[in-house]
């Protein structure tokens, strides 16, 4: 399915406390985001169920897609757009067969050995980081900088997603190296406005035909 990765929210529970996770994303979605991943670590499956069950509702109203990062389980009893997946959540062939064919799947990858691994066929995206060392997500891979998102990206025959540390000053740089979009948490969950702070990235951001 085709997906638009301009702009690609990834929720953190903790930083969409304060605001509340469906209004922090509804307001992220009117500054521009195109693509939402519900990502929540600790949580149980069944806690995460109907909080994805929100957002999906929240989402409602719009043509943004929610994904669900990890658990297959809560993309299918959600009722989600679709799961994103890294090296070590399972295999992409049985995700593609519980989710169907219209489902969107996404996989990480950092290096050049993954890339070269993946079954391209049953994928939609990429998600390549991270670029930057970044606390939202302690236990990353060495990172990337702009030179190895543009080797991976390159060599990508998927659309591809950046990830880890990034800005709205990073946009250009991002298309510079050939992704399709920035992938971000806290430089827009973890703001006192997250319609402006998608905005800021969308403004530089137009997807790629
Ligand atoms: C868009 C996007 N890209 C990469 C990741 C990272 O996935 P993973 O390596 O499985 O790490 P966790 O997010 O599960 O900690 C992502 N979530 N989204
Ligand atoms: C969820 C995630 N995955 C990464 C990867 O490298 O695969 S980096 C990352 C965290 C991104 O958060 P922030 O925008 O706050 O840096
Ligand atoms: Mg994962």
């Amino acid at each position: 399915m085709r997906v638009d990765l301009s702009l690609y929210l990834v929720t953190d529970p903790e930083l969409c406390a304060e605001r509340g996770l469906e209004e922090t994303v509804v307001a992220a979605v009117r500054g521009g985001v195109t693509l939402v991943q519900l990502r929540d670590k600790h949580a149980s499956d069944a806690e995460l169920v109907p909080v994805a069950r929100r957002l999906k509702t929240a989402l409602a109203g719009s043509s943004v897609p929610l994904l669900i990062n990890d658990r297959l389980e809560v993309a299918l009893a959600s009722g989600a757009d679709g799961l994103h997946i890294g090296q070590d959540d399972g295999e992409v062939d049985d995700a593609r067969a519980a989710l169907g064919a219209d489902a969107i799947l996404g996989l990480s990858v950092q290096t050049p050995e993954q890339l070269a691994r993946i079954n391209a066929a049953k994928l939609d995206y990429l998600g390549l980081g991270p670029v930057f060392a970044t606390p939202s997500k302690r236990d990353h891979a060495q990172p990337l900088g702009f030179d190895g998102l543009a080797e991976l990206a390159g060599a990508s025959p998927l659309p591809t997603v950046a990830i880890g540390g990034l800005k709205a000053e990073h946009v250009e740089a991002v298309r510079r190296a050939g992704a399709d979009g920035l992938a971000v948490i806290s430089a827009i969950c973890g703001t006192p406005d997250p319609e402006a702070a998608a905005r800021s990235f969308h403004q530089g951001v137009a997807p790629r035909r």
